[in-house]
Protein backbone atom coordinates (compact mmCIF):
# COMPACT_ATOMS: atom_id res chain seq x y z
CA UNK A 1 0.00 0.00 0.00
CA UNK A 2 1.35 3.43 -0.95
CA UNK A 3 2.11 5.67 2.03
CA UNK A 4 -0.42 8.42 2.70
CA UNK A 5 0.51 11.77 1.12
CA UNK A 6 2.13 14.07 3.65
CA UNK A 7 0.01 17.06 4.66
CA UNK A 8 1.13 20.58 3.77
CA UNK A 9 3.92 21.96 5.85
CA UNK A 10 3.12 24.49 8.52
CA UNK A 11 5.08 27.02 10.54
CA UNK A 12 3.78 29.15 13.37
CA UNK A 13 4.92 31.43 16.14
CA UNK A 14 3.56 32.05 19.61
CA UNK A 15 4.37 35.40 21.19
CA UNK A 16 3.58 34.04 24.68
CA UNK A 17 3.70 37.19 26.89
CA UNK A 18 7.02 38.52 25.67
CA UNK A 19 5.64 41.51 23.74
CA UNK A 20 3.65 44.61 24.62
CA UNK A 21 0.64 45.79 22.64
CA UNK A 22 2.47 47.85 20.03
CA UNK A 23 5.31 45.39 19.50
CA UNK A 24 2.80 42.53 19.13
CA UNK A 25 1.00 44.44 16.39
CA UNK A 26 4.21 45.37 14.68
CA UNK A 27 5.30 41.71 14.77
CA UNK A 28 1.97 40.66 13.23
CA UNK A 29 2.52 43.27 10.48
CA UNK A 30 5.95 41.73 9.90
CA UNK A 31 4.40 38.26 9.59
CA UNK A 32 1.90 39.67 7.11
CA UNK A 33 4.83 40.70 4.89
CA UNK A 34 5.87 37.04 4.67
CA UNK A 35 2.50 35.87 3.34
CA UNK A 36 3.51 35.69 -0.32
CA UNK A 37 6.78 33.96 0.40
CA UNK A 38 5.16 31.32 2.61
CA UNK A 39 2.39 30.75 0.10
CA UNK A 40 4.83 30.31 -2.79
CA UNK A 41 6.88 27.92 -0.67
CA UNK A 42 3.67 25.91 0.03
CA UNK A 43 4.08 26.50 3.74
CA UNK A 44 1.04 27.35 5.87
CA UNK A 45 1.81 30.13 8.31
CA UNK A 46 0.17 31.07 11.61
CA UNK A 47 0.81 33.55 14.39
CA UNK A 48 -0.49 33.50 17.96
CA UNK A 49 -0.46 36.84 19.78
CA UNK A 50 -2.17 37.52 23.11
CA UNK A 51 -5.97 37.78 23.37
CA UNK A 52 -6.06 41.59 23.49
CA UNK A 53 -4.27 41.87 20.17
CA UNK A 54 -6.46 39.38 18.31
CA UNK A 55 -9.05 41.62 16.67
CA UNK A 56 -6.54 44.16 15.39
CA UNK A 57 -4.30 41.28 14.25
CA UNK A 58 -7.25 39.81 12.41
CA UNK A 59 -7.68 43.10 10.51
CA UNK A 60 -3.96 43.17 9.66
CA UNK A 61 -4.02 39.60 8.34
CA UNK A 62 -7.44 39.83 6.66
CA UNK A 63 -6.28 39.78 3.06
CA UNK A 64 -3.61 37.11 3.62
CA UNK A 65 -3.46 33.31 3.87
CA UNK A 66 -1.95 33.57 7.35
CA UNK A 67 -3.92 31.91 10.12
CA UNK A 68 -4.46 33.74 13.37
CA UNK A 69 -4.38 31.78 16.61
CA UNK A 70 -5.23 32.28 20.29
CA UNK A 71 -3.09 31.05 23.18
CA UNK A 72 -5.91 29.37 25.12
CA UNK A 73 -9.69 28.92 25.18
CA UNK A 74 -12.42 27.88 27.60
CA UNK A 75 -14.39 24.66 27.03
CA UNK A 76 -17.87 26.20 27.23
CA UNK A 77 -19.28 28.50 24.53
CA UNK A 78 -20.95 30.92 26.93
CA UNK A 79 -22.07 31.42 30.53
CA UNK A 80 -20.92 32.57 33.95
CA UNK A 81 -17.18 31.93 33.58
CA UNK A 82 -15.53 35.19 34.59
CA UNK A 83 -12.19 35.79 32.97
CA UNK A 84 -12.40 32.95 30.48
CA UNK A 85 -12.55 33.37 26.70
CA UNK A 86 -15.19 31.60 24.65
CA UNK A 87 -14.29 29.56 21.56
CA UNK A 88 -17.25 31.12 19.80
CA UNK A 89 -15.91 34.62 20.46
CA UNK A 90 -12.45 33.60 19.26
CA UNK A 91 -13.97 32.34 16.04
CA UNK A 92 -15.95 35.58 15.65
CA UNK A 93 -12.78 37.60 16.32
CA UNK A 94 -11.02 35.94 13.38
CA UNK A 95 -9.04 33.16 15.03
CA UNK A 96 -8.60 29.99 12.99
CA UNK A 97 -6.39 28.06 15.42
CA UNK A 98 -6.40 27.67 19.20
CA UNK A 99 -3.36 26.60 21.15
CA UNK A 100 -4.30 24.30 23.99
CA UNK A 101 -2.37 22.73 26.85
CA UNK A 102 0.95 24.51 26.48
CA UNK A 103 3.49 23.21 29.01
CA UNK A 104 3.46 26.59 30.77
CA UNK A 105 -0.30 26.35 31.27
CA UNK A 106 -0.07 22.76 32.46
CA UNK A 107 2.74 23.59 34.92
CA UNK A 108 1.71 27.03 36.18
CA UNK A 109 -2.07 27.14 35.82
CA UNK A 110 -3.07 23.60 36.73
CA UNK A 111 -4.25 22.66 33.24
CA UNK A 112 -5.09 18.94 33.31
CA UNK A 113 -5.31 16.43 30.48
CA UNK A 114 -9.07 16.36 30.98
CA UNK A 115 -9.33 20.15 30.50
CA UNK A 116 -7.11 20.00 27.45
CA UNK A 117 -9.36 17.40 25.84
CA UNK A 118 -12.50 19.41 26.65
CA UNK A 119 -10.95 22.57 25.23
CA UNK A 120 -9.93 20.73 22.06
CA UNK A 121 -13.51 19.51 21.66
CA UNK A 122 -14.84 23.05 22.19
CA UNK A 123 -12.44 24.47 19.63
CA UNK A 124 -13.44 21.90 17.02
CA UNK A 125 -17.16 22.45 17.77
CA UNK A 126 -16.64 26.12 16.92
CA UNK A 127 -14.74 25.55 13.71
CA UNK A 128 -11.30 26.27 15.17
CA UNK A 129 -8.29 24.03 14.61
CA UNK A 130 -7.05 22.71 17.97
CA UNK A 131 -3.27 22.99 18.22
CA UNK A 132 -2.57 20.77 21.18
CA UNK A 133 0.78 20.88 22.94
CA UNK A 134 2.09 17.56 24.16
CA UNK A 135 5.44 16.46 25.49
CA UNK A 136 7.29 14.65 28.24
CA UNK A 137 8.37 16.57 31.33
CA UNK A 138 11.86 15.21 31.83
CA UNK A 139 14.54 13.92 29.54
CA UNK A 140 15.78 10.41 30.13
CA UNK A 141 19.56 10.45 30.17
CA UNK A 142 19.85 7.19 28.18
CA UNK A 143 18.94 8.01 24.56
CA UNK A 144 17.45 4.58 23.78
CA UNK A 145 15.14 4.74 26.82
CA UNK A 146 14.22 8.37 26.24
CA UNK A 147 12.10 7.65 23.17
CA UNK A 148 9.99 4.94 24.82
CA UNK A 149 9.51 7.01 27.97
CA UNK A 150 8.49 10.06 25.94
CA UNK A 151 6.01 8.09 23.84
CA UNK A 152 4.45 6.53 26.95
CA UNK A 153 4.01 9.96 28.54
CA UNK A 154 2.63 11.57 25.38
CA UNK A 155 0.33 8.73 24.36
CA UNK A 156 -2.53 9.54 26.80
CA UNK A 157 -2.14 13.26 26.04
CA UNK A 158 -2.81 12.47 22.37
CA UNK A 159 -5.47 9.77 22.69
CA UNK A 160 -7.63 11.80 25.09
CA UNK A 161 -7.60 14.72 22.67
CA UNK A 162 -8.34 12.59 19.61
CA UNK A 163 -11.24 10.99 21.48
CA UNK A 164 -12.68 14.45 22.23
CA UNK A 165 -12.68 15.83 18.68
CA UNK A 166 -14.62 14.55 15.67
CA UNK A 167 -12.66 12.20 13.48
CA UNK A 168 -12.93 14.40 10.40
CA UNK A 169 -11.67 17.74 11.73
CA UNK A 170 -8.12 18.98 11.41
CA UNK A 171 -5.90 18.70 14.47
CA UNK A 172 -2.36 19.95 14.95
CA UNK A 173 -0.21 18.23 17.57
CA UNK A 174 2.73 20.29 18.79
CA UNK A 175 5.36 17.95 20.17
CA UNK A 176 7.18 20.11 22.68
CA UNK A 177 9.33 18.21 25.16
CA UNK A 178 8.98 20.32 28.29
CA UNK A 179 12.73 20.22 28.96
CA UNK A 180 13.44 21.67 25.51
CA UNK A 181 11.22 24.75 25.93
CA UNK A 182 13.13 27.92 26.79
CA UNK A 183 16.39 26.02 26.45
CA UNK A 184 19.56 26.95 24.58
CA UNK A 185 18.94 24.38 21.85
CA UNK A 186 16.14 22.22 20.52
CA UNK A 187 15.86 18.55 21.46
CA UNK A 188 18.12 16.04 19.78
CA UNK A 189 16.83 15.52 16.19
CA UNK A 190 16.90 11.70 16.45
CA UNK A 191 14.78 11.86 19.57
CA UNK A 192 12.23 14.13 17.89
CA UNK A 193 12.00 11.97 14.77
CA UNK A 194 11.59 8.72 16.69
CA UNK A 195 8.98 10.10 19.08
CA UNK A 196 6.93 11.87 16.42
CA UNK A 197 6.91 8.82 14.15
CA UNK A 198 5.40 6.82 17.00
CA UNK A 199 2.89 9.54 17.88
CA UNK A 200 1.75 9.80 14.26
CA UNK A 201 0.60 6.18 14.42
CA UNK A 202 -1.96 7.17 17.07
CA UNK A 203 -3.74 9.31 14.48
CA UNK A 204 -3.50 6.78 11.66
CA UNK A 205 -7.22 5.96 11.49
CA UNK A 206 -8.45 9.56 11.39
CA UNK A 207 -10.23 11.01 8.38
CA UNK A 208 -9.27 14.59 9.23
CA UNK A 209 -5.79 15.96 8.62
CA UNK A 210 -3.45 15.52 11.58
CA UNK A 211 -0.26 17.55 11.43
CA UNK A 212 2.61 17.23 13.86
CA UNK A 213 4.91 20.16 14.49
CA UNK A 214 7.93 20.41 16.75
CA UNK A 215 8.40 23.16 19.33
CA UNK A 216 11.04 23.87 21.95
CA UNK A 217 13.89 26.28 21.17
CA UNK A 218 13.33 25.75 17.45
CA UNK A 219 14.64 28.26 14.95
CA UNK A 220 16.70 28.52 11.79
CA UNK A 221 18.53 25.23 11.20
CA UNK A 222 16.05 23.04 13.11
CA UNK A 223 13.63 21.77 10.47
CA UNK A 224 15.90 19.98 8.00
CA UNK A 225 17.17 17.70 10.77
CA UNK A 226 13.69 16.55 11.83
CA UNK A 227 11.72 16.78 8.57
CA UNK A 228 11.36 13.00 8.48
CA UNK A 229 9.12 13.08 11.55
CA UNK A 230 7.28 16.39 11.49
CA UNK A 231 5.20 18.60 9.21
CA UNK A 232 6.58 21.88 10.48
CA UNK A 233 7.64 23.96 13.46
CA UNK A 234 5.99 25.79 16.33
CA UNK A 235 8.35 28.59 17.22
CA UNK A 236 8.92 30.83 20.21
CA UNK A 237 11.86 33.11 21.02
CA UNK A 238 14.03 32.23 18.06
CA UNK A 239 11.40 33.52 15.62
CA UNK A 240 10.60 36.71 17.49
CA UNK A 241 12.98 38.40 15.09
CA UNK A 242 11.10 38.43 11.78
CA UNK A 243 14.29 37.75 9.83
CA UNK A 244 14.59 34.40 11.57
CA UNK A 245 10.99 33.52 10.77
CA UNK A 246 11.66 34.35 7.12
CA UNK A 247 14.66 32.04 7.15
CA UNK A 248 12.66 29.22 8.76
CA UNK A 249 9.96 29.54 6.09
CA UNK A 250 12.63 29.27 3.37
CA UNK A 251 14.13 26.21 5.05
CA UNK A 252 10.81 24.46 5.58
CA UNK A 253 9.76 25.18 1.99
CA UNK A 254 13.03 23.81 0.66
CA UNK A 255 13.40 20.70 2.85
O1 LIG B 1 6.89 26.90 23.82
C1 LIG B 1 7.25 27.12 22.68
C2 LIG B 1 6.28 27.34 21.59
O2 LIG B 1 5.02 27.09 22.08
C3 LIG B 1 8.67 27.19 22.33
O3 LIG B 1 9.23 28.31 22.92
P1 LIG B 1 10.79 28.55 22.74
O4 LIG B 1 11.09 28.28 21.27
O5 LIG B 1 10.99 29.97 23.12
O6 LIG B 1 11.49 27.55 23.60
Amino acid sequence: MAPLPRPRRIVGVSLKMYFDLQSSLSYVRGVYQLDGEAWNARVDLFVIPDFVTLMESSRILESSHIMLGAQDVFWEDQGAFTGEVSPRVLQQAGAKIVEIGHAERRAMFGETGEWVAKKAGAAARNGLIPLVCIGEKTHHSIASAAVGAAVEECRPQVTSVLAAVPDDVEVILAYEPVWAIGAAEPADPDHVVHVTKELRKLAAGRNGVTRIVYGGSAGPGTFAKIAEGVDGLFLGRFAHDIKNLKQVIEEVGAA
